[in-house]
């Protein structure tokens, strides 16, 4: 009897559980004191009209407007093919939503599914023999949850990107109910895009939180019809346009920030 009880108490001050015990202990006093009533509101799933349209870059920016403001903020970026290696460092989507966070996890959370080939990423699993596996997303949006209280998550490509054979990221986004933001990067062709996505949304009966417009071109012809005319088929409040930019440290000026932090608590109430 005298041995279990030892052993016990041995096992109960091994390293790595007087570690998980202080981790456990330091989350619940500096977060939990700083939860507010609505906190799960600020959870955002970020599409686009295409692939390259400014999804990361609008991601980011969000990211960036919560930090400002005290938010515990992460970025997740569950799936992502065609990522870069630049001397031995991955260039990934996620790296630049993690510079705009506060809070850190492991890219084992938030990106578990990537990959190198600039291919739809369930073509690439399939290959693999592999799957991607929708459990996953939420078991890993579920942790984020825990710790966070402002959530930017990106899709890949568009908003019906399949993730298998059978099911769409939309369809995950849909099970979550995530409010979506949509991200229309301005050039020929995008109208189209943009409605069909957009009704598309709206038919999926998720919340339909708003949607940008991005100038990902450095000179556009007929900028305030394309505007007028997208405000006109987009049934959803539009939260702003990021202007192209020469730099990327030009995407967080103050007036960017300033413009997509007031249309965010202005249609905070929208869902
Ligand atoms: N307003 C802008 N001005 C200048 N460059 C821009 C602008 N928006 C986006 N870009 C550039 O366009 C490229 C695509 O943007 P981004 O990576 O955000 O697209 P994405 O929709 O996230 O793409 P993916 O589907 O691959 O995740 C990037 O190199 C980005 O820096
Ligand atoms: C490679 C690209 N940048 C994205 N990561 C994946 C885009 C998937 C597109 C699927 C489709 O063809 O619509
Ligand atoms: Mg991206």
């Amino acid at each position: 009897m005298y041995c279990i009880v030892v052993k016990k108490i041995q096992y109960i001050l091994t390293y790595k559980n007087i570690l998980n015990f202080l981790q456990k202990f330091f989350f619940k006093i500096i977060f939990n004191t700083r939860r507010k009533k609505n906190d799960m509101k600020n959870n955002w799933f970020i599409t686009g009209t295409d692939t390259e349209v400014g999804k990361t870059i609008f991601s980011s920016i969000l990211l960036k407007i919560g930090t400002k403001n005290g938010y515990r903020t992460v970025g997740y970026k569950p799936i992502s093919s065609n990522i870069i290696e630049e001397n031995n460092i991955k260039k990934t989507d996620i790296e630049l939503m993690k510079k705009n966070s506060s809070v850190y996890f492991p890219n084992k959370i938030l990106n578990p599914f990537n990959f190198y080939e600039p291919f739809p990423p369930h073509f690439i699993v399939q290959k693999q023999n592999k799957k991607i596996n929708p459990v996953i997303l939420s078991k890993n949006l579920n942790i984020l949850r825990k710790y966070c209280n402002w959530i930017v998550i990106e899709g890949a490509g568009g908003w019906h990107t399949p993730i298998s054979n059978d099911y769409l990221y939309s369809d995950w986004v849909i099970k979550e109910k995530i409010p979506v933001i949509l991200v229309v990067g301005l050039k020929i062709g995008c109208i189209n895009h943009a409605i069909l996505t957009s009704n598309t949304i709206i038919d999926n009966n998720v919340p339909f939180f708003g949607w940008v417009c991005n100038d990902i071109l450095s000179t556009q012809n007929y900028k305030k019809e394309y505007l007028s005319c997208l405000k006109k088929h987009i049934a959803a409040p539009f939260l702003g346009n990021i202007p192209y930019v020469s730099s990327k440290k030009h995407f967080y000026t103050n007036k960017i920030l300033q413009i997509f932090d007031k249309s965010i608590k202005n249609f905070e109430n929208y869902h």
